[in-house]
């Protein structure tokens, strides 16, 4: 992963470079901090040893007797469904079998998928950390009971990946279903390279070694200083700029195939940093599309915004054909790949001459390997910035809060944050 933060020194808000330095030595102290986290395998840091520790032959043992289907549904939501998707939207191949998300309970949508599937030929990976999460559960029962009156035995269709106890746990048990564990220590949001991210890639085929040994790259590129490290250089640079107003991040590849990286990034920097009434919003942006919508607004709004445009290095071309228009006769010749690089450097440009502060962020190509350094870079970027910004990186208890209201509601408990939702002020203008 390369990062280039040449476009913060003069920003609005910007960080210069006197400043970066002066901060190397928190940054030097952070890497400290996180290190021993790692050597001691601590609950979140022990999500930085992956490379090292997830096992892509139990992965790919525990995905074999599905061979080949035609699609796989993954029931999970959040960091049980972010890093998979990402994976598989960024490396899908025609030929792959169909990879499917049901993460929300939008009951039009769930209805909608089951109805379009050949069940029979369909694998069902069921993942939750905790196997209480009431959406994934419900899907899971929704899936379930199509099976059944289609006939499909699920228990054959079925694998799960879930913590040591649990629900889900008890599941497998009891039908004899296979199962991947979720790794101790590592939080769902930043479990994209473990069993949770990694095992629909593998029905897909996908070189999971590569995907590792990206990840252990950036590792190993983890230094006491930020100009050493590019994923430090990342983490300590977006926090210098929340902490002189930057509040916003949009998050900009410049590659279809990683849309929903930034959806997982969002989740990632969300949750593990905004707490204690910091942290840093992430938006999620496309180029080149979103040039002709958000920009406006990146580039002329309040001053309290970074950009962060992703892009691969290489990747494949196509020609645009010769026009018999002489006004676009510039673009004969030229290619997709091209104009989709030059709107890329536009936009870094236009920001610059602005004063809005952008950070290009690049890898060699969206493949295995690419995808295990990003990854692996923007987790440990995030958990340096929680380090500098002193906030408890890996637990997330507005979210919990939510969930245990919600599950009051229906009956699942006597939870006090359900009343709080009966006790709603209401002012309706109809
Ligand atoms: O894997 P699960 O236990 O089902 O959790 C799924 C998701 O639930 C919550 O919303 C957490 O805040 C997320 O971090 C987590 O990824």
């Amino acid at each position: 992963m390369y990062v280039d933060i040449g476009n913060v020194l003069d920003g609005t808000p910007g960080v210069s470079r006197d400043a970066l330095e002066r901060m190397d030595e928190s940054v030097a102290a952070a890497h400290e901090r996180i290190e021993s986290g790692r050597a001691d395998a601590e609950h979140g840091y022990a999500a930085l040893n992956l490379p090292e520790t997830a096992d892509a032959d139990e992965i790919r043992a525990a995905v074999e007797p599905f061979g080949d289907p035609e699609a796989v549904v993954t029931v999970g939501i959040g960091g049980s469904a972010l890093g998979a998707a990402t994976l598989t939207e960024a490396l899908a191949d025609e030929s792959d079998p169909d990879a499917y998300y049901l993460d929300n309970v939008d009951p039009e949508r769930v209805s909608a998928l089951v109805e379009s599937l050949s069940l029979s030929d369909t694998v069902v990976n069921v993942v939750s950390r905790s196997g209480t999460t009431a959406e994934t559960l419900s899907n899971f029962l929704v899936v379930r009971e199509a099976m059944d009156d289609a006939g499909v035995d699920w228990t054959d269709r079925t694998f799960v990946t879930t913590g040591r106890e649990g629900n889900l746990r008890s599941l497998a048990e009891k039908h004899d279903l296979p199962a991947l564990d979720v790794p101790d220590g590592v939080p769902g949001r930043f479990s994209a390279l473990s069993t949770v991210g990694m095992a629909v890639a593998a029905i897909q085929g996908h070189d999971l070694d590569a995907l590792l040994a990206g990840a252990a790259d950036e590792a190993d590129r983890l230094s006491g200083s930020l100009f050493e490290s590019p994923a430090y250089a990342y983490g300590a640079t977006t926090y210098a700029l929340a902490q002189r107003g930057a509040l916003t991040n949009a998050m900009m590849p410049y590659a279809e195939s990683l849309e929903y990286f930034a959806e997982w990034f969002a989740q990632l920097w969300a949750e593990s940093l905004g707490k204690d009434g910091v942290g840093q919003t992430p938006a999620r942006a496309l180029g080149a599309t979103d040039q002709h919508s958000q920009l406006q607004l990146y580039r002329a709004g309040p001053r309290d915004k970074l950009v962060t445009l992703v892009r691969p290095r290489e990747r494949e071309d196509r020609a645009i054909p010769e026009t018999e228009l002489e006004g676009l006769s510039y673009l004969g010749g030229s290619s997709l790949g091209e104009l989709l690089s030059a709107e890329f450097e536009a936009t870094e440009a236009s920001l610059a001459a602005a004063g809005v502060p952008n950070v290009r962020v690049e890898i060699d190509r969206v493949d295995e390997r690419g995808l295990g350094e990003l990854l692996y870079g923007m987790e440990a970027a995030c958990v340096l910035y929680g380090e500098l910004a002193d906030v408890s990186t890996f637990t997330q208890p507005a979210v919990e809060w939510g969930k245990r209201a919600a599950r009051g509601l229906l009956g699942g408990g006597d939870f006090e944050e359900a009343d709080a939702v009966a006790e709603k002020t209401t002012l309706v203008v109809e």
